[in-house]
């Protein structure tokens, strides 16, 4: 999504029924592709958690949130607010292919991925 989060409001405003949104930012570390108030949100409609390959901010705040995150990095500039990027999509970073319908168990150390259903096309 190169720098832009509206689609990650827009997931963070649909029903999150449990599941952690995955946000491939590319690494970026010079915006922040979530803050408290999509956060807040995500805990209104019940994701359980948001993993940002890139930066987030409010992190003070956002650690008071009954909502599981992580990021690479924390920046206090507001990403763009172009509709930039694909939802529901496979995402590949940090060596690690994610689908949608993967299972992610996360702790203070790190993330580990369970295959779900959602799976690989049999291309991969
Ligand atoms: O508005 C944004 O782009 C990110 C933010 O600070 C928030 O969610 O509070
Ligand atoms: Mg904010």
């Amino acid at each position: 999504m190169d720098g832009h989060n509206p689609l990650v409001r827009e997931a963070l405003h649909t029903p999150g029924r449990g599941r952690v949104l995955v946000v491939d930012g590319g690494a970026r570390l010079d915006c922040a592709l979530l803050g408290d108030q999509l956060a807040q949100a995500g805990v209104a409609q019940g994701w359980a958690g948001v993993v940002v390959n890139g930066a987030v901010r409010d992190a003070a705040r956002l650690a008071e949130l009954p909502l599981g995150v992580l990021a690479l990095a924390t920046h206090p500039r507001r990403s763009g607010k172009l509709a930039q990027g694909e939802r529901d999509v496979g995402v590949h970073f940090a060596g690690v292919w994610l689908w949608p319908g993967d299972w992610l168990c996360a702790d203070e150390d790190g993330v580990v991925v369970l295959p779900g259903d959602g799976g690989p096309p049999d291309h991969l």
